[in-house]
């Protein structure tokens, strides 16, 4: 771990179902590779994730298993350690690239911009060569400009220990905000291309893999399932997924799973499948009708880690994790990560409290950032309507330092702000009303296709508040270890019930927020008749869609123009608390 990372607090936990095949699975890790360094539950970093795989997979093979490693993507964005290096992603890549990974696709951060899917292209894929899977995704490439697959569509191979034979195909939802230097296929047009049909009909397949930068309860991965299962009714298949940011399990039918886990480098997925037939079993009596598939969601720190490994402090760690722990200690010197900006005075959720009330993300962007902050100085005195996607903002803020690392962590994007001069505000107020109108945003929803929202990705899973009891949970699993009060975190309830998490939780609350947050400036109190409607720059395309809506017939991309030019979010937020969070 970090020399600044909390220890990990004792839990009771629930152990891990080793299979013939076993995985370790991470997703929308956005730069954490750190780690949590406010947050005891999921303090390791990336190096201790290296010694776990390898413990993992000494122990599986020493049982004669297999373990595999995955990743699904969204490496990118969203970190101190990714975000705030020149050009970004120097030492995540170099850091990430330790870890051995048998499977990998891409996420949808790396194609939004043209540097980071060109980096994925060069420095990404060519690290993991062999690895990195992308079946509907092609670049255009940077020197031939020619169209061409950002990596193989599928790969087929054998396991070492078990020699189950597979095949895998990575991946990425029905995705329309890339960058215009790639191309992401839509899924269901995928699926009906000769490569796929193909392979599909291999008959010398144990398990199909379908990895993939997809939430695992969507139609893209219903497609898929459909289409292997109406080639091959009986062949296993596993899914990995992601993007939505949760933990979360789908059963497609008694031999089809597929596991999500989670965000941040907060969770490791397990999951394993026993019971496979193989070219070796099918000679043997014990060959199995039907096979087991389990999982469980590992809270990322030492505690667990030594706890499945049955390894110690001395046992456990391996030299190559090691060094790797002291490659991100340093890239974080280096990147100045630890510097403070200024002491947060206490929490700002994004979720755990009701929006709006004073410990909430969004009111304090409001009503002390936006509201001290957002002035142009060429519009001094215009009233004006701000509007900013909840989205914007990724992670609470904790009381103490607010550090470089931080100021990333919150806001990685590097959107800036755009405004349209003397709209109507009875018009400016339908337009945001149109954009938190619905949880899926306008873009007509492709049919087939995933839902995008403005808001927290987190938000697609939870169609209503959970309001959590703040009495103690009973814990009807595994007997309790230890009988002390249990650490608030994630309980998560899924295809397979109630028991997935290792670490057995206090519940946490979950309020929606809506898409946009919006805030009135002005310094009159009579109701302005127009307003300069600003808007960061990322909803341009939506606001296009919200304004025709509501009837205001104007060209917005070609009327609107830049607000504090030079200004993105980010610095707007960093210079408030500079000001305003003395320590
Ligand atoms: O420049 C950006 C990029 C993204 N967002 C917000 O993030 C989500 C997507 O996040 P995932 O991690 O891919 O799920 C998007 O819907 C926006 O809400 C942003 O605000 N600015």
């Amino acid at each position: 771990a970090q020399p600044s990372a909390p220890d990990p607090i004792s839990a009771p936990l629930r152990s891990l179902d080793f299979g013939q095949l076993n995985f370790l699975h991470t997703t929308d890790t956005h730069g954490w590779l750190a780690g949590h360094l406010q947050e005891p539950s999921y303090s390791a970093d990336w190096g201790d994730y290296i010694s776990f795989a390898t413990r993992m997979r000494e122990k599986a093979e020493a049982q004669g298993q297999d373990l595999l490693v995955i990743d699904t993507g969204d490496r990118v964005e969203g970190n101190g350690l990714y975000d705030s290096s020149e050009p970004k992603g120097v030492y995540l890549s170099d850091i990430l690239r330790h870890q051995h990974i048998d499977l990998l696709t891409s996420g949808n951060h790396e194609l939004y911009k043209k540097n980071t899917s060109e980096a994925e292209f060069f420095t990404t894929v060519p690290n993991f060569r062999g690895n990195y899977l992308a079946s509907n995704i092609d670049i255009i490439h940077p020197t031939t400009k020619e169209l061409v697959p950002l990596a193989p569509r599928y790969k087929k191979f054998t396991t070492k220990k078990q020699g189950i034979r597979v095949v895998a195909f990575g991946f990425l939802f029905d995705f329309t905000g890339n960058w215009n230097n790639t191309v992401v296929q839509k899924v269901s047009s995928t699926i009906k291309e000769d490569w796929f049909q193909e392979a599909i009909r291999d008959k010398e397949v144990d398990l199909f893999l379908v990895i993939g930068h997809v939430p695992v309860h969507s139609p893209e991965y219903q497609a898929i399932f459909k289409e292997i299962r109406g080639i091959r009714w009986d062949t296993p298949i596993h899914f990995f997924g992601g993007h939505q940011h949760i933990r979360d399990y789908a059963r497609y039918d008694s031999k089809a799973f597929g596991l999500a886990s989670g965000r941040f480098m907060e969770t490791v997925g397990f999951a394993s499948i026993d019971g496979l037939n193989t070219p070796k079993s099918t000679h043997l009596s014990s060959a199995v009708a039907s096979p087991v598939f389990k999982r469980r969601y590992i809270d990322q720190n030492l505690f667990s880690y030594y706890h499945h490994t049955g390894l110690d402090e001395k046992s456990f760690p391996t030299e190559k994790g090691q060094n790797v722990s002291r490659l991100i200690a340093k890239a974080r010197t280096d990147l100045h990560l630890d510097q403070v900006h200024g002491c947060a005075p206490h929490e700002l959720w994004m979720s755990r409290v009701k929006y709006p009330s004073p410990s909430s993300l969004y009111t304090w962007l409001e009503t002390q950032v936006l509201a001290d902050s957002l002035k142009d100085e060429r519009r001094v005195n215009v009233p004006t309507l701000a509007v900013v996607n909840t989205g914007a903002l990724r992670f609470d803020i904790f009381p103490g330092p607010f550090t470089q690392d931080s100021t990333f962590i919150l806001s990685p994007f590097t959107s800036g702000f755009r405004y349209l001069k003397n709209v109507p505000f009875d018009k400016a107020q339908l337009i945001v009303e149109v954009l938190n109108k619905q949880p899926q945003v306008l873009q007509a929803s492709q049919e087939g296709s995933s839902p995008t929202t403005l808001a927290p990705p987190e938000q697609l899973a939870y169609p209503e508040d959970v309001v959590v009891d703040k009495e103690p949970v009973a814990f009807d699993q595994t007997p309790l270890s230890d009988s002390r009060k249990l650490v608030p975190g994630y309980t998560t309830e899924d295809d397979a019930g109630k028991d997935g998490d290792d670490t057995v939780h206090e519940p946490i609350s979950f309020y929606r927020v809506p898409n946009c947050l919006q805030v009135l400036l002005n310094n009159s109190t009579e109701t302005p008749e127009t307003v300069d409607l600003v808007y960061i720059d990322f909803i341009e395309k939506y606001v296009v869609q919200a304004a025709k809506i509501a009837g205001l017939d104007i060209d917005v991309a070609k009327e609107s123009d830049v607000y504090m030019p030079q200004m993105s979010l980010t610095n707007l937020i960093l210079d408030w608390v500079k000001k305003n969070w003395k320590c």
